[in-house]
């Protein structure tokens, strides 16, 4: 099976770096320094786990040319978000007839964007559960143990189960990440987002590791009430949550005992641009479309948009 990344960054570069680990055909799409560093000196990968450091380096086929790549079998399309319209445009000479493209952006919205541009049947929903990170070029950082501790959860977007999806989740197994078939793609989004949006906020927005938002009852009641939020804004969006997912979903992503970061705290901390419209704006957008009130995601949205606005590091 030919895979390519497109958009070789922490989760791309990670997912794709296990597979080509595993002995698989992975073509990398990177850019700029990054790529250059790629094939100077190949893809790190660097795991970072309660401070004991571990590296794979990989020489790799990288390059910014998806001609160069040609047809492939599955897509693992790894830009950030806001990237999705523009990047996906370039996929055309990756694309053969039974091509996959596989989304793991954050938020709502990537599948349906690339869905206008290549059709419900080749778009596949992807959640993917992995905390990591671009180091300096050429290298992704990833934390926590090495192997088994990432999921990837997946659907077609026609809703329809089919054996390249079968086949991929083998794979990512066999790779070692915990991969899954679902059918139900938008149960995949936002079964990620009812957790992810709200992480993202208050870590964000506290300036505060994961556990010390959890471990402060102030900010574990606000979660709360942002998981609620989010909830009842996908309910009304036709997406319904049993009441013991919502109740799960209020309970951390991670260990508690990790200095867990999001990464769109970590975005905001190095000053690149940031999914803040992708995670908090897509939210509000869609609750004021359905009047459902969502006053926690308000004020966290209308926080960071200033942030995003003046600088996360600013001061007068
Ligand atoms: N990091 C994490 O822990 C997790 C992130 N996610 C989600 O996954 C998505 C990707 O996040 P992440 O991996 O952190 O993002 P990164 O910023 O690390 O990676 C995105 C990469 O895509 C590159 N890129 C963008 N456009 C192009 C292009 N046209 N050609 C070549 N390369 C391109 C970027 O290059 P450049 O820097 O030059 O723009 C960057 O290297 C996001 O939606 C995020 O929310 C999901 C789970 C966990
Ligand atoms: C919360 C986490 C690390 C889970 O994968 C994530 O998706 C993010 O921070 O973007």
């Amino acid at each position: 099976m030919r895979f390519a990344i497109f958009g070789t960054g922490a989760v791309g570069g990670y997912v794709g770096g296990l597979l080509a680990l595993n002995n698989h055909k992975v073509s990398f799409i990177a850019r700029g320094a990054h790529l250059a560093a790629i094939r100077e000196k190949g893809l790190t990968l660097r795991y970072i786990n309660q401070g004991e450091v571990k590296t794979d380096v990989l020489k790799v086929f990288a390059t910014d040319n998806p001609e160069e790549v040609g047809e492939v079998d599955y897509i693992i399309f790894g830009v950030k978000a806001f990237d999705t319209i523009e990047a996906g445009n370039m996929l055309q000479p990756l694309m053969g007839h039974e091509t996959a493209i596989i989304t793991i952006q954050n938020g709502l919205d990537a599948p349906h964007q690339l869905s206008i541009l290549y059709g419900n049947d080749s778009v596949v929903a992807g959640a993917v559960r992995v905390e990591a990170t671009l180091g300096e070029p050429g290298v992704v950082i990833k934390y926590g143990p090495a192997r088994d501790s990432s999921t990837f959860e997946v659907a077609e977007l026609s809703e329809v189960r089919t054996t390249r999806m079968e086949k991929f989740v083998e794979l990512l197994n066999a790779a070692h990440i915990k991969a899954t078939l679902s059918d139900d793609p938008n149960m995949v989004l936002w079964t990620k987002f009812l957790a992810l949006a709200p992480t993202a906020a208050l870590t964000a927005t506290a300036r505060a590791h994961g556990g010390e938002v959890f471990g402060f009852e102030l900010t574990k009641q606000l979660y709360a009430a942002l998981v609620d939020e989010a909830a009842a804004v996908a309910n009304a969006e036709g997406v319904h949550f049993a009441p013991e997912m919502v109740e799960r979903a209020k309970h951390p992503l991670f260990p508690l005992d990790t200095a867990f970061k999001s990464s769109l705290q970590r975005d905001f901390e190095k000053d690149h641009h940031t999914e803040v419209e992708a995670l908090l704006g897509a939210l509000v957008k869609r609750a004021h479309k359905y009047n459902v009130p969502v006053p926690h995601f308000e004020t966290l949205y209308a926080l960071l948009s200033l942030s995003a606005k003046v600088g996360y590091h600013y001061s007068a």
